[in-house]
Order: structure tokens, then C-alpha cells, then sequence
């Protein structure tokens, strides 16, 4: 282990000048715990703190080493197996009681440097307002209506198992436990050791002091790697970096909802972005279609188990007058494993175009009581299942991927629609906490309907 003064004088090197004192603690923190830390510094960007190359840095290098000793994760709560199996809590809610009540009893260098419940307040669409909610997009107020209902269930667990009364000797008030589960939303990294092959993926959480510095990238290949081994977590490099030039890992292939809502952020330039447009595609499909889908592997959401029923408006264009009109439809949960229906700037996803090519097929082709369905739904499968060619369907079937296409045209014009108004709304929200973020996400919508070729 360094030496306490080498330890303070390698620490003034890993920060940029300017930076707050705790970051210095943190810093030192890490170094006496046997990190290793090779030419970054820690820098005040303008999107929040991050790290930067303090020097030339080559593609393939270890720049940050943080030993297994320094991590925090379900082994450092006092009820250590934390995992529902054990204990009616879940991980998440276990690390946030520790750090809540770790931060209450005066904290330390690691929740020194986290972020105050307000700017958690700020960005994450959980705590926003019903009112600015109403008006984001529905993957959005799905998604964040999903994380309030997480999140009182295991500050109501973690109460129970942790809190007065329990024998863990965890103390926390409501608030002081908001913000610890917003850190561990925010912060945590998937950790799991061979040691750990039994542990659930959701229990593999853990806070990595130092390594959540980092900022995130879409740019998977040109971001750093995170690997982990029995003896801790590492970050190399794959391509070379200039002084200063910031440095970052990748949270994970998402889109600016999944980033804002998960994250708090979106990225401005986003080269992958899309956008869920499930609450415009659900309603063109009768239940035996989304059956079938579901049947075919097309089809990843069940209706919703929050009661009483949530519901939200879209704008939807009512078949008999073509009319856009205010439709409203439920809340739908994801199912997990299969993914959505997703529109990009270039392509709506080959999933919308299944899903549109069955809600243009006559309700009356459909398999029915044990009956197969007729020859064109049978054609529908094979294509579905690639036992025919694209073009040879929509050689045999013109009107019917004409028709595709119209649905199609009207789902993007839905979507412009919902989207002009959602962000009138919100202009009359602007003191609200997230109407501002809110409005930007539905510009960006529009920017990826703009940049799709006609
Ligand atoms: C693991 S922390 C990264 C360090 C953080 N920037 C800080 O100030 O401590 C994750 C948080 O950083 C912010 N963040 C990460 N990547 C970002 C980016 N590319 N642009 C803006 N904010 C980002 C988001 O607030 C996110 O919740």
C-alpha cells in the first residue's frame, strides 16, 4: 500500500486545478486502497465532473485499476445477501439504505463527491411532476412511472428489514433513501466474479469509487473497456488519446429515453438514438393480432399490471373520418425479454414493419377457433419465420404493403403530432423540474422524423 505523503502528492496529479476538495480525498482514498491510476486526471467538464488524459495516451493501455477491496456491493451492507431470495429487500434498495445512512452519520470521501438529491431531482423523469410526466414521451412515463413503484417498494422493504427497528443498524429517512437509490441507479456497475456465478444479474450491482467518474459514450469501439476480474474492475483504452481529451466508457447500447430515464441525461448528438413508438403501433393492432405477435416472438408488451390501470394520450388518426384524434390508451409493461418497436432516422425497425404487415391483414384471414387462418395469414408466417422472401410477398401482396406503407406514413404523423403538442404543453410547465428536458426529447423525436429519407 503507497505511503500517506506519496499518496497526497500522486493525488494532486489526478486532478484538474479548480476541482472541489473532495474530489482530493476521494482521489487519495483510492491510491491508499491500492488503485492504480495511469495518465488521467479528474476534470470539471461542462456536461458534469469526468476524466481526462493528463498525457498521451496509447490504444490498449490500463489507465484505471480499482482492487476488489475498494468496491461496494451486496457483501458491504450489514445483511449482506441481500437478494430477495434471502431477505424480503432487494440489492438496490440494500446499497441504498448503507450509503443513505453512511452519508447521514457524516459520510465519507466516496459519498462526499455524489451528486445532492436535488440535481437527482432535476434530471431523473422519477421525481418529476405528474403534470410534466402527462406530457413526456410514453416510453418515458412508462419507464419512470416503473421506477417510482421500484422505488417505493424498496424503500418500504428496505424500512422493514434496515430501517428503525431493524437490526442492521441502518438509519434513514425517506428522503435521505431517494437519494441513495438514485446513486445506485446512477453509479452502479455490473460486477460478477466467477466467485459469484450463482449471484442474480440484478444482485451483481456495485459502486466502484473512481470508475464512476467516468462519463458515457455511444461510440461503443472508440470507448474504453470495463472488465473485471476475482481481483477488481479495469478500464483500458482502445484508441490513443490526446492531453486532455475526456475520456469514456459505454453504460450500455440505449437511446436518449433510456439514457434520461435510467440516467438522468440525454446526449445531444446521439448517432444511434431512436425512439419507442409502441403507444402509436399498439393501438393499430386487435388483441389476436398482438396474440399472435406475441406468439412469433414480435410482440414484447403485456398489459399493464398498475393499479388502479394507468393510462396515457397519444395522438392517434381515427380510421373512419382520418382525423387525428386524442386516443387513450393503456400503460404498457415491457416483457423483458423481447424488444420494441423502435423507429430510427433511417428505418422504422423490421419488428413495426411485422407488426404493420399483420394489422393490414383482414381480421377474417386470422386463424379462429382451432380454424388455420386463410392463405394470406399463412404467407404472413412463412415470411415472419423466413421461409419466404420479402419481395416475393410484396410482389403477391401490393395493396397490402401499400397499405403497410399508409399505416406506417400515418404512425409518423401521429408521432409528429403527439409531439408538437406534448411540447406546447410543456412550455407552460417551464418552472416545473424536467419540462425543459422533456420538450428537448420530443424535439429530438421530430429531428429523427426529419432525418428519415421520404
Ligand atoms: C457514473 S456518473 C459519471 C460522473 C458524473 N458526471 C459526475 O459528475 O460525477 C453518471 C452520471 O454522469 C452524468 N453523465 C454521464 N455521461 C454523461 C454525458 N455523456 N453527458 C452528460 N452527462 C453525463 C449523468 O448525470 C449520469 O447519471
Amino acid at each position: 500500500m503507497p505511503k500517506r505523503g506519496a499518496v497526497a502528492v500522486a493525488a494532486a496529479d489526478l486532478l484538474s486545478p479548480g476541482l472541489p476538495d473532495n474530489h482530493r480525498r476521494l482521489v487519495e482514498h483510492v491510491l491508499a486502497g491500492g488503485a492504480r491510476l495511469a495518465k488521467v486526471k479528474v476534470a470539471q467538464l461542462p456536461h458534469g465532473v469526468g476524466v481526462v488524459a493528463s498525457q498521451r495516451i496509447r490504444s490498449n493501455e490500463e489507465i484505471t485499476f480499482i482492487p476488489t477491496s475498494l468496491l461496494v456491493n451486496l457483501h458491504d451492507t450489514p445483511i449482506p445477501h441481500s437478494s430477495p431470495v434471502d431477505h424480503p429487500t432487494t440489492v438496490h434498495g440494500s446499497l441504498a439504505a448503507y450509503i443513505a445512512s453512511k452519508a447521514r452519520d457524516g459520510g465519507d470521501s466516496f459519498t462526499a463527491i455524489l451528486p445532492a438529491l436535488a440535481s437527482f431531482r432535476a434530471s431523473m423523469p422519477l421525481f418529476w411532476s405528474a403534470q410534466v410526466l402527462e406530457h413526456c414521451s410514453p416510453w418515458v412515463r412508462t419507464f419512470a412511472l416503473k421506477q417510482q413503484a421500484k422505488l417505493a417498494a424498496d424503500y418500504d422493504r428496505a424500512q422493514r428489514v434496515h430501517g428503525d427497528g431493524g437490526d442492521s443498524g441502518l438509519r434513514f429517512s425517506r428522503e435521505e433513501f431517494e437519494w441513495g437509490w438514485a446513486v445506485v441507479n446512477t453509479r452502479t456497475i455490473f460486477y460478477r466474479p466467477k466467485r459469484w456465478a450463482k449471484v442474480p444479474a440484478e444482485d451483481c450491482m456495485t459502486m466502484c469509487p473512481f470508475i464512476d467518474y467516468y462519463n458515457h459514450d455511444w461510440r461503443s469501439e472508440k470507448t474504453c473497456l470495463v472488465s473485471f476480474s476475482s481481483d477488481g474492475l479495469r478500464v483500458t483504452t482502445q484508441k490513443s488519446y490526446a492531453p486532455g481529451e475526456e475520456i469514456f466508457v459505454t453504460y450500455g447500447d440505449y437511446n436518449n429515453d433510456h439514457l434520461l430515464v435510467e440516467y438522468g441525461f440525454m446526449l445531444p448528438h446521439h448517432g444511434l438514438d431512436n425512439v419507442n413508438i409502441d403507444a402509436w403501433v399498439l393501438p393499430k393492432l386487435s388483441p389476436a393480432k398482438q396474440d399472435i405477435l406475441a406468439g412469433l416472438s414480435f410482440h414484447g408488451y403485456v398489459l399493464p399490471s398498475f393499479t388502479p390501470p394507468r393510462v396515457q394520450k397519444i395522438f392517434h388518426t381515427d380510421p373512419l373520418s382520418d382525423t387525428m384524434v386524442v386516443a387513450t390508451v393503456p400503460l404498457w409493461q415491457f416483457r423483458g425479454d423481447d424488444s420494441a418497436y423502435i423507429l430510427d432516422a433511417t428505418s422504422p425497425c423490421y419488428r413495426t414493419l411485422t407488426a404493420l404487415r399483420l394489422a393490414a391483414v383482414d381480421e377474417a384471414l386470422l386463424p379462429h377457433e382451432g380454424k388455420p387462418g386463410g392463405e394470406r395469414y399463412g404467407d404472413f408466417v412463412r415470411l415472419v419465420q423466413g421461409e419466404t422472401d420479402e419481395d416475393d410477398y410484396a410482389q403477391k401482396y401490393p395493396a397490402a404493403e401499400a397499405h403497410m406503407s399508409a399505416l406506417m406514413d400515418g404512425i409518423l404523423r401521429e408521432v409528429r403530432v403527439s409531439a408538437t403538442e406534448a411540447m406546447a404543453a410543456l412550455a407552460g410547465l417551464t418552472t416545473e423540474p424536467g419540462a425543459s428536458a422533456a420538450a428537448e426529447r420530443w424535439r429530438q423525436v421530430i429531428a429523427i422524423l426529419e432525418a428519415r429519407p421520404t
